[in-house]
């Protein structure tokens, strides 16, 4: 499960990540207007508030939270699904979503907080994406000094500077967790090498002083 503040790039990693992977990717639900280009579906199941309370309500979502005035959540049939055919699931989700997952799931979900090189790049990404006004960019990056705070809570923490060793990351992460599933004298060199690769990106020696220098950055 990848997490991190809203223009760190989760979305662009996501598809080079997993570009070609039989993996399920969880489409959210959430009572945002569509932005231009965005399909319904797709992107996102595009709801009202009340379609959104009505299904949390039944308890159909893994996690829920608001984000900046809208509700965004994780649909729990179309991943039950996904496990039982056993195909590996992928969220895309915010922090608060992210520590709910993390309560209910343990050490059954891959943790990855996706960290700026800074709150000034974060900033420019997006400012250059251009799909939020001047007013709602400020209060994303708001909530990203928050949740830039809470990144230790993650068992990865990477830093989306250069988007291809970013990629490299994530799939060593990727080899090295299903890896550890084996034992390790049977493991090939490709995944000794994904292990020793994935060690360099763990968050437990990250420190709050790091992260404060992120978002005075
Ligand atoms: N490593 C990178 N270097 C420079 N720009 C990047 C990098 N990664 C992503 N971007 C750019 O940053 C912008 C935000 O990326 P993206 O939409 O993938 O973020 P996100 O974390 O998925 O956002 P949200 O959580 O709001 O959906 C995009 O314009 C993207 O092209
Ligand atoms: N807790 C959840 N957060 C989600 C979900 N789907 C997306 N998100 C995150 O919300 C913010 C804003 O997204 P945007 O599309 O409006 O830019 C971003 O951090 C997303 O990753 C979800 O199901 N649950």
């Amino acid at each position: 499960m990848m997490t991190g503040a809203s223009g760190v790039g989760k979305g662009t990693l996501r598809e080079q990540w997993l570009a070609g992977q039989d993996v399920f990717y969880s489409t959210s639900w959430t009572t945002r207007e569509a932005r231009p280009g965005e399909v319904q579906g797709r992107d996102y199941v595009f709801v009202t508030p009340a379609e959104f309370l009505e299904k949390a309500r039944q308890d159909g979502f893994l996690e829920h939270a608001q984000f900046v005035g809208n509700h965004y959540g994780t649909p729990i049939e179309p991943i039950e699904a996904a496990l039982a055919r056993g195909q590996d699931v992928v969220l895309e989700i915010e922090v608060e979503g992210a520590m709910q997952v993390k309560d209910r799931m343990g050490d059954g979900a891959i943790l990855v907080f996706i960290m700026p090189p800074s709150l000034t790049e974060l900033r420019r990404r997006l400012t250059g994406r251009a799909t939020e006004t001047p007013e709602r960019i400020e209060k994303r990056l708001l909530r990203a000094r928050e949740e830039i705070m809470q990144a230790h809570a993650f068992r990865y923490v990477i830093v989306n500077d250069d988007l291809n060793r970013a990629v490299q990351e994530l799939l060593a992460v990727q080899q090295a967790e299903r890896a550890t599933q084996r034992p390790e004298a049977n493991w090939t060199e490709a995944e000794r090498e994904a292990h020793a690769l994935a060690a360099t990106v763990r968050s437990g020696a990250l420190k709050t002083e790091a992260l404060r220098q992120v978002v005075d950055s």
